[in-house]
């Protein structure tokens, strides 16, 4: 089967998940491409979409939720679809619903929908960084329900979503413009060795670096403070330890039997 894989990540977390995905599809002898919303706006030919993204305050981000709308056309033929979301929490799993919704509107059958517990990013204001035994086994289960998921690749009853999206895709809405105010709040400190990687990497080209300013498209997804080679962003004057994907996701040739 053609499988095609879409996902928006702030910090790489999703990607990795998107990565995982591909390889275990591959490994099962599917044609896979995967992409991020970031540089794609129209879809590979496929049998199958997978779309995952992060959890931003319940839902899945503003940015992802919008591409669907706009890029996802009405399904021809038997396609089906499976939605996963990673999240610091695993009692945030209306973001699949989210999405998954729109794409049964357009006509895909809904064969999983998966949350993944991945590392915190967003530690900002409140809440610590997951610790570094806890990553590496959120890394380890997360190849497990990825092989879990493919598994449903066959499937020919799809998933109904009943529940209501409207109100957590309004919170959506509102979460997006809140994050444009709060994105005032980061700041570039002295020790920027103006390499430029904040400003490249944005996903809103939303940094200038040369004049240290932040503009106002920020979407809070916490990769200019990641990123940065010398932590010179902070948050409110104050200065946030880095998250970066260090662990992998591994398949044990048994978990692909
Ligand atoms: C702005 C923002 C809001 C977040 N809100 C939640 C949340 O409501 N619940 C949760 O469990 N995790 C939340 N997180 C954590 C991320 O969902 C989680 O770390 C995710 O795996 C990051 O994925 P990424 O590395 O692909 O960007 C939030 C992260 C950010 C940046």
């Amino acid at each position: 089967m053609r499988v095609s894989i879409i996902y928006f990540s702030g910090t790489g977390n999703t990607k990795s998940i998107a990565i995982g995905y591909g390889r275990a599809l591959e490994k099962m002898g599917h044609d896979v491409s995967i992409s991020s919303i970031e540089k794609v706006s129209t879809l590979e030919e496929h049998d199958v979409l997978i779309i995952g993204g992060p959890i931003y305050a319940g839902n899945m981000p503003h940015e992802l939720i919008h591409w669907v709308r706009k890029n996802i056309p009405r399904a021809t033929g038997n396609k089906s679809a499976i939605v996963f979301s990673t999240s610091a929490g695993l009692e945030n799993a209306n973001g699949v619903k989210s999405i998954g919704k729109k794409l049964a509107r357009r006509g895909y059958a809904i064969i999983d929908l998966t949350v993944f517990e991945m590392p915190r990013n967003f530690y900002v204001e409140k809440y610590d960084p997951t610790p570094e035994t806890i990553q590496k086994q959120q890394f380890k289960d997360a190849a497990q329900k990825i092989i879990n998921s493919v598994g449903h690749i066959h499937n020919t009853t799809p998933r109904i979503v009943r529940d209501s999206v409207f109100i957590i895709d309004m919170l959506a809405d509102l979460f997006s413009i809140m994050a444009k105010s709060m994105g005032k709040n980061f700041a570039i400190d002295e020790t920027c060795l103006s390499c430029g990687t904040c400003e490249r990497d944005c996903p809103k080209q939303n940094i200038s670096f040369k004049d240290k300013k932040y503009h106002n498209r920020c979407i809070l997804c916490t990769r200019c403070i990641h990123n940065c080679p010398v932590n010179a962003i902070s948050y409110k004057g104050k200065k946030i330890e880095s998250y970066r994907v260090h662990n992998e996701i591994y398949f044990d040739e048994e978990l692909l039997q």
